[in-house]
């Protein structure tokens, strides 16, 4: 469905990640197996489907844009707008397709200018954006000066959704998402320069195995940023919700940032800071055209904002950067 060739062939010259190309093509193809993803010959036909045109110009750096309307034809954006409803809900943008505003339920923009003051200067870096969902934030990446940017989120639908809007974007750029979750990843690679972790530890049953895969994925001296959900709270205090959290299932642990930060340090990192903490709002996650199921309003409580349906603290998101020994 998906041509990784030139990402292969890009690795090659990555001596650090040079030997997971015995196993990655295979892991890759279980990513993408149609027997896991039944809807996979859709989204694929999808792929196959979307009008050939050429932008004019793209803007990957201050917002994400791909051409310009008078690039495209009225017939051509019908085309290009009903082929990509076809891969909805569409979470993280947003994106400007030529005349199409892909309004996603998340302005993952906004997220971007909260963490990116605190990246060192991504100029030439090789960048690891772990659950990145169709990779909104690996093109900002990328336009920060990353010299070449690998995703990676265990949902097919979204790398179908990035590579739908890569067509457009350029194929041969070296940024790519890949069908993996970070449990796939070889042991020990100490590759990157700069690993983001956003989103994806409440996620995760055992954080602090988690981190301890981070920290793998690091080279000394590489950069982690963390952006997590957490709650209020001093040392040592984490909530760990028996049933939902704002209606999702497959949560664990959320921890104050000074318990996080204890974390951090315990499977070695140093320099732990917390440099950001948002509350997330109605306005940065809510129901759009594009992404039409339930969004933030129907998981807090509808008398009191402060909490979610289920009584616990609303998402407050934390940002914590450190570095790799
Ligand atoms: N084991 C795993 N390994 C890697 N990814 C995973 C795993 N399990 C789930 N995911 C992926 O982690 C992403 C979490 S969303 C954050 C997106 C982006 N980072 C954002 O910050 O906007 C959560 C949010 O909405 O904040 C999803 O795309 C999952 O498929």
């Amino acid at each position: 469905m998906i041509d990784y060739t030139p990402l292969y062939a890009g690795l090659q010259h990555i001596p650090e990640l040079r030997t997971w190309l015995a196993t990655l093509p295979h892991q890759i193809a279980e990513g993408l197996s149609p027997a896991r993803w039944g809807d996979l010959p859709d989204w694929q036909a999808v792929l196959e489907a979307l009008p050939d045109i050429t932008p004019s110009s793209s803007e990957i750096a201050s917002e994400v844009r791909i051409g310009s309307a008078g690039d495209i034809t009225a017939e051509q954006t019908a085309q290009l707008e009903s082929q990509l409803h076809r891969l909805h809900p569409w979470r993280k943008g947003p994106w400007t397709v030529f005349d199409t505003f892909i309004d996603t339920e998340w302005r993952s923009d906004w997220k971007w200018d909260r963490v990116a003051p605190h990246l060192h200067d991504l100029n030439n870096r090789l960048v690891l954006d772990v659950g990145c969902g169709s990779g909104y934030h690996c093109w900002r990446q990328f336009g920060a000066g990353a010299r070449r940017v690998i995703g990676i989120d265990p949902s097919a639908k979204f790398v179908a959704q990035f590579y739908a809007l890569k067509k457009y974007l350029g194929l041969d750029k070296p940024v790519d998402v890949l069908p993996l979750g970070i449990e796939a990843l070889p042991d020990n690679l100490r590759a990157f320069d700069t690993t983001l972790s956003m989103g994806v530890l409440y996620h995760r049953r055992s954080p602090l195995d988690h981190l301890r895969e981070l920290r793998e994925t690091l080279r000394p001296g590489g950069q982690l940023l963390l952006e997590t959900l957490v709650i209020d709270g001093g040392a040592g205090e984490c909530l760990v919700p028996e049933g939902r959290y704002a209606k999702m299932r497959n949560v664990w642990f959320f921890p104050s940032t000074a318990t996080l930060e204890s974390w951090l340090r315990k499977v070695g990192f140093t320099d732990v800071k917390t440099v950001d903490l948002d509350r997330t709002t109605v306005e940065e996650q809510r129901k759009t055209d594009w992404m039409r199921f339930e969004s933030l309003v129907d998981f807090l409580d509808p008398e009191d904002h402060s909490k979610t349906i289920e009584g616990h603290p609303a998402p407050l998101r934390a940002t914590l950067t450190a570095t790799a020994p």
